[in-house]
């Protein structure tokens, strides 16, 4: 099964082919730009996939993501990439300076369309930030701040099999496996 994956970010690729190569899923990446709308994952991510099947007119995904933290009234959620872009990983450290509060959370929300009706897969991991940068040259993006429940490494010291294991992106591609394999 071949899945067309609107995206312009390689790691969710990577991590994509690695959550569905045991599932004998093929993804290939286009590159069709889509307006992400102010709201919440889900809307992005629905108004999305319906822009790119429009241009596309095959069946196709597209995938929007969030870091969400408690202690912050889940600020940056849909701005993540902004907030990442302009203060990072430190501006976040410094947000949360000296706060015991560490609770945060990825969220993943994949939107599907093949023109008959939109399918919404969402994966959630839970964790805490850590007081420092980990980076162990893994990951991507908040990874380096982020230790999920149940570890003590942040997704950036483990491999990307690791992180697929267990993460917000693997809940959500396994959800649409599961729906794409019984279509
Ligand atoms: O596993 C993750 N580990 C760390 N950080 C992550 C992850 N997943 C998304 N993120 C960050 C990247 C971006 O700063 C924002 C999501 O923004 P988001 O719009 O979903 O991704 P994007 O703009 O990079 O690519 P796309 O072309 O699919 O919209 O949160
Ligand atoms: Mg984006």
């Amino acid at each position: 099964m071949k899945i067309y994956f609107a995206t312009g970010n390689q790691n969710k690729v990577d991590e994509a082919e690695i959550i569905l190569k045991e599932a004998n899923c093929e993804i290939e990446q286009i590159e069709i730009p889509y307006a992400e709308v102010q709201g919440r994952l889900e809307e992005v991510s629905a108004f999305g996939v319906l822009e790119v099947f429009e241009k596309f007119n095959r069946p196709v995904i597209v995938e929007d993501s969030g870091f969400f933290i408690e202690k912050l009234n889940d600020f940056p959620g849909t701005y993540s990439r902004f907030v990442q872009e302009t203060i990072g990983n430190e501006g976040i450290l410094k947000l949360l300076e000296n706060e015991t509060n560490r609770n945060a959370y990825f969220k993943t929300v994949i939107g599907y369309y093949d023109g008959d009706n939109i399918k919404l897969f969402t994966g959630i991991v839970k964790g805490t930030i850590s007081t420092e940068i980990k980076d162990g040259g893994f990951g991507f993006a908040y990874d380096s701040i982020f230790i999920p429940e149940g570890k003590t490494k942040t997704f950036a010291e483990m491999t990307t099999e690791e992180k697929s294991e267990i993460s917000h992106r693997k809940r959500a591609f396994y959800e649409l496996k599961n729906y794409l394999e019984n279509l």
